[in-house]
């Protein structure tokens, strides 16, 4: 039995929803995702939920300053080691700038998701 009242429980669910709904990016990929230069991201298990045909809004890390929708394509697993130059690519990175990008992100991480996606406004 919860000890919350409902009005609590309803608050904290509908903060979960949305929060699962949303996606966050660092200030400094924003201008590229915002030109369609960064059409992937990729993510720990813990942001691979993401619904394909789900509308996301995405805002900034750092302050949550809103900044576009995207509509999730696919999310596919990947590994580190088996990321290559069309990920890099898809990122508009070189690909030891994308590596070394996701190792500070997910230090010692292996098991990955790229999310692919296409901005709506
Ligand atoms: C906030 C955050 O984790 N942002 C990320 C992580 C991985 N890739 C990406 O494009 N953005």
């Amino acid at each position: 039995m919860c000890c919350l009242s409902i009005e609590c429980q309803i608050f904290i669910k509908k903060i979960i929803m949305k929060t699962l709904k949303d996606m966050t990016f660092f200030e400094r990929f924003e201008a590229d995702i915002l030109c369609g230069k960064k059409v992937i991201t990729i993510r720990d298990e813990s942001e691979s939920h993401y619904q394909v045909g789900s509308v996301v809004d995405v805002s900034t890390f750092e302050t949550g300053r809103y900044f576009c929708q995207l509509r999730i394509l696919s999310v596919e697993p990947i590994a580190f080691s088996s990321l290559d130059e069309d990920h890099a690519k898809q990122e508009n990175m070189t690909l030891p700038e994308l590596k070394s990008v996701i190792q500070n992100i997910y230090p010692g991480i292996e098991r990955l998701f790229v999310i692919t996606y296409e901005r709506l406004a």
